[in-house]
């Protein structure tokens, strides 16, 4: 085995993966009990799979551990500091869509943008002495886009799980994350700013720049790159 290929070992990214490279002609399976973390490879020599959490593949990556993986572009990017030193996306791969996006309660009427959002947060600070809060797990992706766009005055609070809930829950007054239908923000009486979509995010194949690519692992990419029809 000289090739090592991360992919989710469960939740909403592992069957997509799986059925990918079976279309590309690569087959991947579990092997053992439904329990158990292995899998096997058909179709190629040399690839060793690794199952592994999506949340934990961009690290895995950048350490060098595996050669490719198959994650969401939004982790990579939230998750590795100067990702496009340490990873090359290679393919994105057409499933697990999600935008992470900029949220504010649905009754903030004069609050439609980023601008919007800059004055009320001004606004905010002189009335209440603090700032607005806004909760995410993405912190990394809010503080570049927020800099970017000049939004300064707002404070970020961690939020691990059920975001959405927070502005109800007087932790937050608006909310950083990933949305797919859409669903969880109406239900939540939360709306997206007009320019407030960070990254839309994609499961994407990367390749860790940083791996041992010598003993054989070159070649057996290049077996694999041609099978899938990459670039690079
Ligand atoms: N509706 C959605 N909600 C959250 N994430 C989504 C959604 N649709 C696609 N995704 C993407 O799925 C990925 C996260 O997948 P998942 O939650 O299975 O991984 P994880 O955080 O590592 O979970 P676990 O630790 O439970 O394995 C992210 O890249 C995210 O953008
Ligand atoms: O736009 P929607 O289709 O409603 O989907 C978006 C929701 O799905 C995810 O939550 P998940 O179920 O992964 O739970 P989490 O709160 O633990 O992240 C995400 O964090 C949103 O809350």
């Amino acid at each position: 085995m000289t090739l090592k290929l991360g992919v989710p070992s469960k939740g909403r990214l592992m069957d997509k993966t799986f059925d990918w490279f079976a279309g590309h002609g690569v087959s991947i399976r579990r092997t053992g009990s439904e329990r158990e973390y292995a899998g096997a490879v058909e179709g190629i020599d040399g690839i060793e799979l690794v199952l592994l959490s999506a949340g934990e593949i961009p690290r895995e990556l950048a350490a060098g551990r595996i050669h490719l993986g198959v994650t969401g572009s939004d982790l990579v990017q939230e998750k590795l500091a100067d990702w496009q030193a340490r990873v090359a996306a290679l393919e994105p791969m057409g499933f697990g869509f999600a935008d992470l996006v900029i949220a504010v309660p649905a009754f903030w009427a004069d609050v439609e943008t980023l601008d919007d959002l800059d004055a009320a947060a001004a606004a905010f600070r002189a009335a209440h002495g603090h700032r607005l809060r806004i909760a995410t797990k993405y912190h990394r992706l809010v503080r570049e886009f927020l800099r970017e766009a000049g939004v300064a005055d707002y404070a970020l609070v961690d939020s691990q799980g059920a975001t959405e809930g927070t502005v109800k829950n007087l932790t937050a007054e608006a909310i950083a994350d990933i949305t797919s239908t859409g669903e969880t923000l109406r239900a939540n009486h939360l709306k997206i700013l007009s320019d407030g979509v960070i990254h839309r995010s994609q499961a994407t194949l990367f390749k860790a720049r940083g791996a041992d690519w010598d003993n054989g692992a070159r070649g057996v990419y290049q077996r694999l790159a041609d099978r899938l029809g990459l670039g690079e």
